[in-house]
């Protein structure tokens, strides 16, 4: 596998304050990588570190090969960057803005202007490109956002938490078209804070906490690597308590209590464990109100390496 980006020991201090300390990430040509972590975990610095926006304390950052410090001007040349603010002139309309970002990589004549409308054809902006930015709805700005930083075709696109105040079809539209920038080709680093968006595009994601890399690898490996297991809620119409002792004793249970009349099921992470509490439960005659069955996800991944929620 072939890595398009390597970062090794990179630290940023903002004075005496580390907001990256010491993160190692590889990147593979390609893939859909998410940097998941809380509200000033160091994602968006790791981001512009690696962008060249900010200088680094320490460490070194490699694409396409390259050393970062020595190649800059090459290396940016093929990367396109969504930040998290809204960066065009809100004054232009669509089709100038993102014609003065292709001029800005330096796309000229007809490169540039085959260019521009394939962006904003592709971000549904192309019916709409006389509209001046600023009538436009938050949905649409995040797609002219999208529009600017993909114009020059870059093979490396670093995306800054770009759903940020959008309504769920417009975010659901834009987690759609990086799939499809990524089926052609373009390697996305993605950042958010939204556990569902990462499990939604992504192939592997480094977590962060404190400016730390804490877990990385695919969702899959990251939940296979921690110990918590699936959780059932389960409501019966009686006998609740003797429920529990039955369900004590069955194997892979690992707790089981009355929460307000619900019994609240911790399962090691085998699917034959709650077949076996079904199985058990229906012969023994206990009939069933409601059941809910939370799987651990990357959630609970967070949780259990950092004892707090993503979103606290
Ligand atoms: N220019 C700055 N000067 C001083 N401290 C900063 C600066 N930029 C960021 N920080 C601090 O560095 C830490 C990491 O911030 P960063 O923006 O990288 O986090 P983040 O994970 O991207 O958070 P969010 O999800 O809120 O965007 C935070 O504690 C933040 O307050």
């Amino acid at each position: 596998m072939k890595m398009i980006i390597e970062v090794t020991g990179l630290v940023k201090r903002y004075k005496d304050y580390t907001a990256v300390d010491g993160v190692n990430l590889s990147i593979q040509e390609g893939e859909i990588f998410g940097l998941l972590g809380p509200n000033g975990a160091g994602k968006s610095t790791t981001m512009n570190t690696l962008l060249g926006l900010l200088k680094i304390n320490n460490g070194t950052v490699k694409m396409f090969g390259k050393d970062f410090s020595k190649h800059a001007k090459e290396i940016k040349q093929s990367v396109g960057y969504v930040p998290q603010d809204l960066a065009f002139f809100e004054t232009l309309s669509a089709i100038d803005n993102v014609t003065y970002w292709g001029k800005l990589y330096g796309l000229r004549g007809k490169e540039l202007h085959t260019s521009v409308q394939e962006a904003l054809e592709f971000t549904g902006l192309w019916d709409r490109r006389k509209g001046i930015a600023k009538t436009f709805s938050g949905g649409m700005k995040r797609r002219l956002n999208i529009a600017c930083a993909i114009v020059h075709k870059p093979r490396i696109l670093f995306m800054d938490e770009p759903t940020v105040g959008v309504d769920p079809q417009s975010r659901n539209n834009i987690l759609e078209s990086i799939k499809i920038m990524n089926q052609n080709g373009m390697t996305i680093i993605y950042t958010t804070h939204y556990m569902e968006e990462i499990e939604a595009i992504c192939e592997r994601v480094a977590i962060m906490d404190f400016g730390k890399v804490i877990a990385l690898g695919s969702i899959d490996e990251l939940i296979d690597s921690i110990s918590t297991g699936t959780r059932l809620s389960l409501e019966l119409a009686s006998n609740t308590d003797a429920a529990i002792s039955l369900i004590k004793e069955l194997e892979g249970v690992t707790a089981c209590n009355n929460i307000n009349g619900v019994l609240d099921i911790h399962l090691e992470k085998e699917e034959r464990f709650l077949t076996g509490i079904m199985e058990n439960l229906i012969r023994k005659e206990f009939k069933i109100k409601s059941m809910t069955l939370e799987k651990p996800n990357l959630e609970t991944v967070f949780l259990q390496l950092t004892g707090k929620k993503l979103r606290d």
